[in-house]
């Protein structure tokens, strides 16, 4: 058990292994997605409030034109298990003939991303790639493929990198989980 001002908490990740998932996960990007630029950037679309820390990370190392835009949706608040999505914002420009990269912190039941994709695809959007820092291992209904996966956790609530245990914890320093939260 490591101490975190959420109480102690079981490490999942260290802060080091993290970037390194999410330089990985940056090499696989800019293999798919370089050659595809020459005539529009691409659209990175960060999944607020949670992968403002992977995308944050994660830009400086992709290498193709891109701008940046962000949805800001929610379906967990303060809780540990998820409702229904809300939207809270929407992307600022037009998607339509856009080729996307959308980056979330976390894929759990999946109805987020899956939300998220579908919206870009009703906007007019050529295609959708998916990243997510942190893959929950757990069954899904969802149908949905993720292209860039950079860690797997257990089925349990984490926080840390972005990632919030009712609120807290988005700037703890690796990935953890509490032991008594489901
Ligand atoms: O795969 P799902 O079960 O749909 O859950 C994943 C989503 O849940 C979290 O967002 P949350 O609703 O907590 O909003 P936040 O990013 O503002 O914390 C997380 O950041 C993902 O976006
Ligand atoms: O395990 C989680 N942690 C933080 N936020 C989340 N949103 C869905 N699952 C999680």
């Amino acid at each position: 058990m490591t101490p975190t001002h959420l109480g102690p908490a079981e490490h999942l990740f260290s802060a080091e292994e993290v970037e390194a998932a999410i330089q990985r996960m940056a090499v696989a990007i800019n293999k798919d997605l370089e050659h595809l630029t020459p005539h529009r950037p691409v659209v990175l679309l960060c999944v607020l409030t949670g992968a403002i820390v992977v995308v944050g990370q994660l830009m400086p190392h992709l290498h193709f034109p891109m701008t940046l835009d962000c949805v800001q949706v929610s379906r967990y608040g303060s809780e540990t298990s998820g409702g229904e999505l809300q939207w809270r914002t929407r992307p600022k420009e037009s998607l339509a003939g856009a080729v996307v990269l959308l980056v979330d912190d976390i894929l759990d039941e999946g109805i987020t991303l899956k939300s998220i994709q579908d919206y870009c695809m009703a906007e007019g959007a050529v295609a959708v790639h998916t990243a997510v820092m942190v893959r929950k291992m757990r069954p899904r209904s969802i149908d949905l493929q993720v292209d860039y996966v950079g860690l797997e956790v257990p089925d349990q609530f984490v926080f840390g990198y972005g990632l919030d245990a009712r609120g807290l914890g988005r700037n703890a320093p690796g990935i953890f989980f509490l032991p008594e939260d489901h």
